[in-house]
């Protein structure tokens, strides 16, 4: 049963924080910002990681993105809430992998990968961890960050031993029985593609929006690698001049594709939401980039 509430449900029971004086210290004035935030009030009493939680609840009260059993890949997980949202949502059954550049011990029930999303390694192993057939709930699923390669990545400790990162990933062996396969290197066996993914914000507008575009285009071409027909991509993006692009792309790709501004997402950032639904048959990266685009 579905532990976690939107926003709608639990406005109705606000109080309101007597104000206070501002102070000139940033993280004062941080600790300041979150106490008067209702999303953030409401997140430490639901015992959600972050405020980031309404955002996705909100998209999938809206587009009803998850369903029981899912196996769900969260990109820039950290520290959480989303994949508690995922995990929530699709149940017993379900499967959640999140991916995040920073160490960060993931919710219960979560699996992680420790790792630079734009980095091929990193994409590598969580490929070949999604054709382990042990992928589940296991508790002992917990990310420890692993030096290798430059420490651009670090898996869990139950796969310490020798991941494949370094195989193709388009050998059939050891795959799951129910699995589509792609046209080029994708075996598809997710339903449900987050990225929340974004880096520290520079102040700059149209770098913070290419950095977001980089992060996008790499989450998409995962994306089309690894989601089965009919599976579904959310997708933060930082809005400015090459969106536009983006969202052609995604409309190649899914039978539905919409913006969205949560009520959680603060007003005055440039953050919007993709929720693209229904992956299309047969549609590859390679159809959408005309290369093999891998990060
Ligand atoms: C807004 S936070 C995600 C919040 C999360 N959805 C939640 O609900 O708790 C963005 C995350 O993206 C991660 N990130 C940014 N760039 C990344 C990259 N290249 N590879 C992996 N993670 C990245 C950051 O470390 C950060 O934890």
């Amino acid at each position: 049963m579905e532990r976690f509430r939107g926003f709608r449900v639990f406005c109705k029971s606000l109080t309101p924080l007597a104000i206070r004086r501002a102070s000139s210290g940033g993280s004062e004035r941080w600790t300041l910002r979150q106490r008067r935030d209702p999303y953030s009030r409401e997140a430490t009493r639901q015992n959600l990681k972050s405020r980031a939680a309404f955002k996705l609840l909100e998209i999938d009260d809206k587009y009803h993105i998850f369903q029981q059993g899912q196996t769900v890949v969260d990109l820039g997980y950290a520290p959480g809430s989303w994949t508690q949202i995922a995990v929530d949502r699709t149940g017993r059954n379900g499967h959640i992998l999140g991916i995040d550049i920073l160490p960060c011990a993931p919710p219960p029930g979560v699996s992680a990968i420790q790792g630079n999303f734009l980095h091929i390694k990193t994409q590598r192993a969580i490929k070949a961890f999604l054709l382990e057939q042990s992928l589940g709930r296991q508790n002992d699923h917990v990310a420890v960050p692993v030096s290798r390669n430059n420490g651009s990545y670090g898996v869990f400790a139950r796969q310490r031993q020798q991941l494949a990162c370094d195989q193709n990933f388009g050998d059939d062996a050891g795959q799951p029985a129910n699995y589509e396969k792609g046209q080029n290197n994708g075996v598809l066996v997710v339903d449900v593609v987050l990225s929340d993914m974004m880096a520290n914000t520079s102040g700059n507008s149209f770098r913070d929006h290419a950095m977001s575009m980089d992060l996008c285009h790499s989450a998409i071409a995962f994306a089309l690698d690894t989601l089965k027909t009919g599976g579904h991509f959310v997708c933060k993006f930082y809005s400015g001049p090459e969106d536009v692009d983006l969202e052609l792309r995604l409309r190649e790709a899914f039978e539905v594709v919409k913006r969205e501004k949560p009520r959680a997402s603060r007003s005055e950032s440039r953050e919007q939401y993709f929720v693209s639904k229904s992956r299309k048959r047969g549609v590859t990266k390679q159809d959408l980039y005309g290369y093999d685009y891998d990060n």
